[in-house]
């Protein structure tokens, strides 16, 4: 398994089964689709203002709700194993992705592991045990929690900083190079909590280092 990041913009996720785990899924993807969660059911849990439509459609009827709501990706989270089979074969038949939250280990072709998430803006880190032990994956996403702190900040500004350096014709090599100084060193890091001016300068100082003076 390899891992992807797709943009759910735009796109519906469909969530099969209302209980703590199609909310986990539902939290998760609503922060960039339009969820539509269908069940019976639901638990008393946050499902990311997803849309929640009672009902508790049998074998025959899952094909109609994904032709009616026409999703990216279809996650199966009922407590029926031959319903979530059900809903893997008629999401792969309409080309739609599946996650399968009652197995474990390799997936057949579309089927998708959701992985534990960390965040800090725009960067994001993927934890997979290649669904082998999701408990393992989200103690390590606890334990990385931390060591990110200020990756948003830091990807913020070498973005930035790279942008200036291409737009200033420097040749890709040297380019690299500053960058690289940039996102390694420990006073650009120290300075991201002390505002963009002072992250800025200091970054800037690295690369006079590496590059002779840009300015
Ligand atoms: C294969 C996969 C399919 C998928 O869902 O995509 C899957 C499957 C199953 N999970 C089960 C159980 C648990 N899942 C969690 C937690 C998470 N599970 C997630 C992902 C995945 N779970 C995929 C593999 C990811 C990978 O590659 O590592 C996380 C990472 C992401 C998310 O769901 O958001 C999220 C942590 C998020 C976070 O905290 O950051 C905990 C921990 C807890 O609750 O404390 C437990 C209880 C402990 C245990 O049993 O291990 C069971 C048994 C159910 C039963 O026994 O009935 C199955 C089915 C089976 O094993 O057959
Ligand atoms: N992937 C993961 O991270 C985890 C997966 N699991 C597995 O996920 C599944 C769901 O777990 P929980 O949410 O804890 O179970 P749950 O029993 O709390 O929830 C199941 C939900 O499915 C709904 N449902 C029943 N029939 C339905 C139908 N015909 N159509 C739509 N929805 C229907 C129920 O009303 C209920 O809301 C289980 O099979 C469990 O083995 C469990 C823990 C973690």
């Amino acid at each position: 398994m390899i891992p992807l990041l797709h943009d759910f913009t735009g796109a519906t996720v469909l969530v099969f089964g209302g209980g703590s785990v199609g909310a986990r899924k539902a939290r998760r993807f609503a922060r960039e689709a339009d969820v539509v969660v269908v069940s019976p059911t639901f638990a008393d849990a946050d499902f990311g203002g997803a849309e929640r439509v009672r009902a508790a459609p049998d074998i025959d009827a899952v094909e109609e709700w994904i032709d009616g709501t026409d999703p990216a990706l279809v996650v199966a989270a009922t407590d029926d194993g031959d319903l979530n089979a059900a809903i893997e074969h008629a999401a792969r038949d309409a080309g739609a992705l599946v996650n399968r939250t009652d197995e474990h280990g390799e997936r057949d072709p579309e089927s998708v592991v959701v992985p534990a998430t960390v965040r800090d803006g725009p960067v994001t880190v993927a934890i997979s045990t290649g669904g082998t032990s999701p408990a393992l994956s989200r103690y390590l996403r606890q334990r990385i929690e931390d060591d990110i702190d200020g990756a948003g900040e830091m990807a913020r500004l070498t973005g930035e900083l790279r942008a200036e350096l291409q737009a200033d014709e420097v040749d890709p090599e040297r380019r690299r190079d500053a960058i690289r100084a940039v996102v390694r060193s420990g006073r650009v890091w120290k300075h991201l909590d002390s505002g963009r001016t002072k992250s800025r300068q200091a970054a800037e100082d690295v690369i006079a280092d590496v590059t002779g003076d840009l300015q």
